[in-house]
């Protein structure tokens, strides 16, 4: 359990976080540019002081004012990941890794939590085996980010937190560096506080998620639950808008080299995946990618026409003109502008799906809350970057 109550003004920007949040596998923080991730890090890590407040990771506190708690950063025992990895020029990878090792005060250097990340493990969960001679002018970005991965893990942290790990790393890089991290979180059962403003990279590792806006957190729970939540939209970002789904991979079309996914909902075909029959996975489907019907439309290229039901209709999301939520629904938001687009929420057996569809189809369709419709999916519009394996269970390898 993180139990955080903390404030801190920083020049005109003003930190007031107070949330609690069991700590179990990936925990998102998520927000924009300026709402105050790196700062709560910071102020966890020990890097920067509260003002006011306390903080506890398990009952364990780690800085309380009123009790003049304020643990030293390398008392807290929290691992940190930082967007470029810091490792040290002069050290080799091996070095470097076990600097991490050398940092677990000696009481900590036995027992099973100490146990579960020995060397051998980490450096093989990594896959830096062959890197350990290197020095990190001679590593590429990706192999950089697991060598400082394994050297927090080294030192054999409670919680790990890490801020942008992959924002410096290419799309080759980051799907490079991904599996890793998802590895750490299956294997290890060391929780993680993942700072991004990427809703790609959080829907993929992420099952919990904390918002933060304008220096607080507004909202935190399951990751399905925040991003099927109409009032959160204007946070959770005008391209991310859609809604993220847990399926089981319940066959194959060797013919047509089509997976079936099956949900609650009904059945997906998507591209053939790497995957195993019966593995579980959980998927993203953006609004943008979701058309509506009236009725099963016959000749069509679509795949995935699954009938739904008209849950609630939404303003596209994205900010206001002054930065803060839209308010109100109808068409003239923005002073005299209207929004072409309206985001529609689905509720396909209790699964929420939304479509971003137009204003005028909304009225020829007469769409309302309670209509029955048909919601029609391209294979293609599920993107492999957006498929992750839900926390906590095993995946097996690719074919
Ligand atoms: N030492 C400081 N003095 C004054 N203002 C600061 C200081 N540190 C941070 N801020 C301000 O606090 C706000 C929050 O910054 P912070 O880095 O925590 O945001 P963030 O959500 O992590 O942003 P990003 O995603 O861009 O990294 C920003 O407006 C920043 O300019």
């Amino acid at each position: 359990m993180l139990e955080i109550a903390v404030e801190k003004r920083l020049g005109d920007f003003r930190l007031d976080v107070k949330v609690d949040f069991e700590a179990t596998g990936i925990v998102a923080l998520f927000g924009r540019s300026g709402s105050g991730k790196t700062s709560l890090v910071n102020l966890l890590a020990g890097l920067l002081r509260p003002d006011r407040g306390r903080i506890a990771v398990d009952g364990r506190v780690l800085f309380d004012d009123a009790r003049g708690i304020d643990l030293p950063p390398e008392r807290r025992r929290l691992g940190y990941v930082f967007q470029e990895g810091r490792l040290f020029p002069h050290l080799t990878v091996r070095d470097n890794l076990l600097y991490g090792r050398r940092r677990v005060p000696r009481a900590e250097r036995a027992g099973p939590h100490f146990e579960r990340v020995g060397i051998e493990r980490v450096v093989g969960l990594l896959g830096i085996e062959p890197l350990l001679a290197r020095r990190p002018s001679d590593l590429s970005g990706g192999e950089k980010q697991r060598v400082a991965l394994g050297r927090a893990l080294l030192a054999a942290p409670r919680l790990l937190l890490m801020d942008e790990p992959l924002a410096a790393l290419d799309q080759p890089r980051k799907e490079e560096v991904l599996p890793f991290i998802e590895a750490l979180r299956d294997e290890l059962g060391i929780p993680i506080v993942y700072v991004s403003h990427s809703m790609e990279e959080i829907l993929r590792l992420a099952d919990t998620m904390v918002l933060m806006s304008e220096g607080r957190a507004v909202a935190h729970g399951a990751l399905e639950d925040l991003t099927s939540r109409l009032d959160l939209r204007p946070l959770t970002g005008r391209y991310e808008a859609g809604a993220v789904i847990s399926v089981t991979v319940a066959g194959l079309d060797l013919t047509y080299g089509l997976s079936e996914l099956r949900f609650a909902g009904g059945t997906l075909l998507v591209p053939r995946l790497a995957a195993a029959i019966g593995s579980q996975l959980r998927l993203r489907i953006r609004a943008r990618d979701v058309s509506l019907a009236l009725s099963p439309p016959g000749d069509i290229s679509i795949q995935n026409v699954l009938p739904a039901v008209v849950a609630d209709i939404g303003e596209e999301s994205g900010l206001g003109p002054h930065g803060g939520p839209q308010s109100g629904s109808g068409g003239d938001p923005a002073g005299g502008e209207v929004r072409p687009q309206v985001d529609v929420r689905l509720d396909l057996n209790g699964v929420p799906l939304w479509a971003r569809i137009t204003r005028r189809s909304l009225q020829e369709l007469a769409l309302a809350p309670g209509k029955p419709v048909y919601a029609l999916i391209k294979t293609s519009a599920i993107d492999r970057f957006s498929l992750g394996r839900p926390p906590g269970r095993r995946f097996l390898p690719p074919d």
